[in-house]
């Protein structure tokens, strides 16, 4: 049994309230690898920013949960060579499936988890949640659950359409769950393909496809119900163009992959939203630097030197989240 405050990691109660106050969102993005993880780390202390490592299943099952583990141990003590002698760094796991595997990360030091039940019946997510909490409380991690299934392919699960998350439904599941922060549905979903063409209008000016908005009534709703509750945005990468692009321009094929506005995500990010997942993105400037390396030097097989130009553009998209969409910068005093 580790207990995350002996790592130097915090969770996020704090750091959701004064996201709230302050009108801003904590980045929580997803890692698997050191790259990804030296990148956040990099892009939270030249920003100043608290950040929300997240690992998911998928992470877990690629790299090891005790690694990854680890790896965010590790990331404390970097953050404070890179110069930031107070980093704030939560370890969370991200849509965890079950109690034990809650309770498994709870014990070798993560300080805050995910249980998604949001598939279920509404009574089994509300006995599930409750069971989470209540082990979580007693080691001082926080929990994030979720009402509302998002559309696509998520835990394992795939919806066709969104089922929005129902206001009236969410004092009923805080209240009797204890859960520390609410996922909600309002039209986000996961991965590069969030939205159809078809649902999709053109801008006259860039040719570009502008999706159809998110349902900010219903957060507005879940908002009025639960005032300065801490709410949750999952599937909340935009899907930069120019990494689509680059990626299609060195031999890639995306099709069609179209995310959420970032303006969108600047208006949630100043609302009772205090945390917005983001992994795709990630995904694809990684994806994106390493084939333009591969197509420029066919002849290069140094690990390091695609995966460091991988690096420095994750960097570059984190800090940008970060600065330019979240509004989290200057926030740690370092
Ligand atoms: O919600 C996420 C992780 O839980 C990530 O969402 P994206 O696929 O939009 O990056
Ligand atoms: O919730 C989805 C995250 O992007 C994690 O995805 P993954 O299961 O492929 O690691
Ligand atoms: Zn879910
Ligand atoms: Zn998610």
């Amino acid at each position: 049994m580790v207990n995350y405050k002996d790592l130097g990691l915090v969770n996020t109660r704090e750091m959701f309230a004064k996201a709230i106050k302050g009108g801003y969102a904590i980045p929580a993005f997803n890692f698997n690898n050191m790259e990804q993880l030296q990148a956040i780390v990099q892009a939270a202390v030249e920003t100043k920013s608290p950040v929300i490592l997240q690992v998911s299943k998928g992470a877990r099952n690629y790299a090891n949960q005790t690694l990854l583990r680890y790896m965010a141990e590790g990331a404390v003590e970097f953050a404070k060579e890179l110069g930031c002698a107070h980093p704030e760094i939560v370890l969370h796991l991200d849509h965890g499936d079950s109690f034990e595997l809650c309770k498994s990360c709870v014990d070798m030091g993560f300080s805050s988890v995910m249980i998604d039940g949001s598939h279920l019946p509404y009574d089994e997510n509300v006995a599930l949640t409750k069971k989470v909490v209540e082990y979580a409380h007693k080691y001082d991690v926080t929990v994030e659950g979720e009402l509302g299934v998002l559309a696509g392919v998520e835990d394992e699960v795939c919806a066709e359409h969104h089922t929005y998350t129902k206001p009236e439904e969410v004092v009923d599941f805080v209240t009797k769950t204890g859960c520390d922060s609410l996922a909600i549905s309002i039209g986000t979903s996961h991965g590069a393909y969030k939205f159809k063409p078809e649902q999709c209008t053109v801008d006259p000016k860039t040719g570009r496809l502008v999706p159809p908005p998110l349902a900010f009534d219903v957060l507005d709703g879940v908002m009025k119900e639960l005032p300065g509750f801490p709410i949750v945005l999952h599937g909340s990468s935009s899907v930069p163009q120019e990494y689509v692009e680059m990626i299609n321009q060195y031999g890639g094929k995306l099709d069609a992959a179209i995310g959420i506005p970032e303006d969108e995500l600047r208006k949630a990010a100043k609302s009772a939203v205090c945390k917005i997942n983001i992994d795709s993105d990630s995904r694809l400037a990684m994806t994106a630097a390493i084939r333009k390396v591969f197509a420029e030097k066919p002849a290069e097989f140094d690990p390091r030197k695609y995966l460091g130009p991988a690096r420095d553009e994750m960097k570059k998209l984190y800090m940008h989240k970060i600065i330019n969409v979240l509004g989290s910068n200057d926030k740690l005093s370092c």
